[in-house]
């Protein structure tokens, strides 16, 4: 079986993504034709170069937008078609209408022509910082992981006027549009709107807002159209079984955006990773974007950490910006033994704490309390501590989502000064519920399945009691009753889908 694993030491963003993936051998040419489907060909164009980050060589892949079509509030427009040949850079700073600057970074020239509908004066220069006043439909920060490279060079004198791009930031429905009337293929076209509407939800929960009402930062833009469908064709060229991924880092610090200085993790981005495995603080920079964490959210099977793989290939993908560790996001191919999807892999957490100190009528009071806040098991050992004191170990199985309630638990109701967590991972039969029916009444047996048949089952015990109680008959009796029923259906052999 066919693999990928996301090891997201650096965190990930949209560009990264893309790099890694053409690094592990998706065909640049392949990509540029499918992205080149979408009817937005002539507002960008990509660059593809191999390089490195800290000594590691990868690919570092930049969305160049490739025209600007300005119309101004005030009632004049004017066009910029950026025709150039050679690169200087310069920075400049937009002052958006809602109010949040960014920087952009551009490598640029000369050699460009305006066509202005209205009369409208512009100097020329080189290196030259200028201010805009632009009307926005989302918000951005620039301080993202693209290199904008504008195709034009240009300064305006009086430049507080305000003008809005032609390649207008287009809202959930416009780009389900977009990606509908492409000729992509359906799987590049379902994946690529699940991860815009990821992203919609996320936003829409941030800022209070119905999910067609969301204001996005980037993502209206090209170049979040480019990384959002660029991944998708890339996973769908890849063609694998599963995609699994490490705990993301997030960095740390602040980023700029409308509202000013927001912290990293920025509130879109927590929102999309909700439940799951997370790191904080390794660099001080925005190391995960609402992209980045959108294309793993919607796309990553399972999260882990200890795994064992057979790696067949290596992806580097390089960020923009230079960290105390490499900025790349690494992507594995793997071959994972073929057995391994007969089976449910899940990652779960378990928190135990040894209690020698305890009135043990309070043992049983903390198992129900734990199994109602969501335990997937609650396990009691008997053992000998220190200064030979007998004891009991209190261990609870947990997915990540209910690990904070269950250490909170153990902390505050047992004698604890202190928990132990780990990360475990559970391999399970896929499995499945049929009702049979005894002369008791039903009751539910568990199958397990393996390669679509059913190898052993199990007469759930909780309907058996309730039932040998009902009738006042020996439990004994209903198993009997029901264990007749199944060797009559010859429920073994049943059907996986059943
Ligand atoms: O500008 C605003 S309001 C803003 C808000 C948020 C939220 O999380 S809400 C995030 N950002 C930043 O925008 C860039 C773009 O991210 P992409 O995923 O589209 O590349 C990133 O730095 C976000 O933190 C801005
Ligand atoms: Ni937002």
């Amino acid at each position: 079986m066919k693999a990928l694993y996301y090891d997201c030491f650096a965190g990930i963003s949209g560009d990264m993504n893309l790099g890694a993936l053409l690094d592990l051998g998706v065909d640049r040419e392949y990509l540029i034709q499918e992205l080149n489907k979408l009817l937005i060909v002539d507002e960008f164009s990509l660059t593809i170069k191999t390089d490195k980050k800290m000594g590691i060589t990868g690919t570092k892949v930049d969305v160049l937008l490739k025209e600007h079509f300005y119309e101004h509030i005030e009632g004049h427009t004017h066009e910029h078609s950026h025709e150039h040949t050679h690169g200087h850079n310069h920075e400049h700073s937009h002052e958006h209408i809602q109010g949040h600057t960014h920087e952009h970074s551009h490598e640029h020239t000369h050699g460009h022509n305006h066509e202005h509908s209205n009369e409208h004066s512009h100097e020329h220069t080189q290196n030259y910082s200028h201010e805009h006043a632009h009307k926005h439909i989302y918000d951005h920060s620039q301080e993202d992981t693209h290199s904008r490279n504008s195709e034009q060079e240009h300064a305006h004198v009086g430049n507080a006027h305000t003008h809005k791009h032609s390649h207008e930031h287009r809202n959930l429905r416009m780009i389900n549009e977009l990606i509908d009337k492409s000729q992509l293929n359906s799987n590049v076209k379902k994946i690529s709107k699940d991860i815009f509407l990821c992203i919609a939800k996320a936003e829409a929960k941030v800022h209070g807002m119905p999910v067609e009402e969301v204001h996005f930062h980037e993502v209206g833009a090209v170049d979040s159209i480019v990384d959002i469908v660029g991944a998708a064709i890339c996973l769908d060229f890849l063609n694998v079984d599963r995609i699994l991924s490490s705990t993301v880092e997030l960095g740390s610090g602040f980023v700029r955006c409308a509202h000013g200085m927001i912290p990293v993790p920025a509130p879109a981005t927590v929102e999309i990773l909700h439940e799951v495995p997370t790191h904080i603080g390794r660099v001080t920079s925005e190391a995960t974007t609402p992209t980045g964490a959108a294309i793993l959210k919607t796309m990553v099977d399972a999260f882990v950490d200890n795994i064992e793989f057979k790696i067949v290939k290596t992806g580097y993908g390089l960020g923009t910006k230079d960290f105390s560790i490499p900025n790349v996001l690494r992507v594995f191919l793997l071959e994972i033994d073929e057995e391994e999807k007969d089976y449910i892999n899940e990652d779960n957490f378990i928190l135990e704490t040894n209690i020698d100190d305890m009135n043990p009528e309070i043992i049983s009071y903390i198992e129900d309390k734990l199994f109602q806040q969501g335990a997937l098991d609650v396990y009691k050992t008997p053992i000998t501590m220190k200064k030979g004191r007998m004891a009991t170990k209190i261990s609870v199985l947990t997915d990540s989502s209910n690990v904070a309630k269950v250490e909170r638990i153990l902390l505050h109701e047992t004698s604890t000064f202190g928990i132990r967590k780990y990360r475990v991972q559970k391999k399970m039969f896929q499995r499945s519920i049929q009702n049979i029916n005894t002369k008791y009444g039903d009751i539910p047996v568990k199958l397990a399945l393996y390669k679509g048949e059913t190898i052993k089952y199990k007469i759930e015990y909780e309907a058996a009691k309730k039932l040998s109680i009902e009738h006042n008959v020996p439990i004994q009796e209903v198993y009997c009753e029901a264990q007749k029923i199944c060797n009559r259906e010859g429920i073994i052999n049943l059907d996986s889908n059943q």
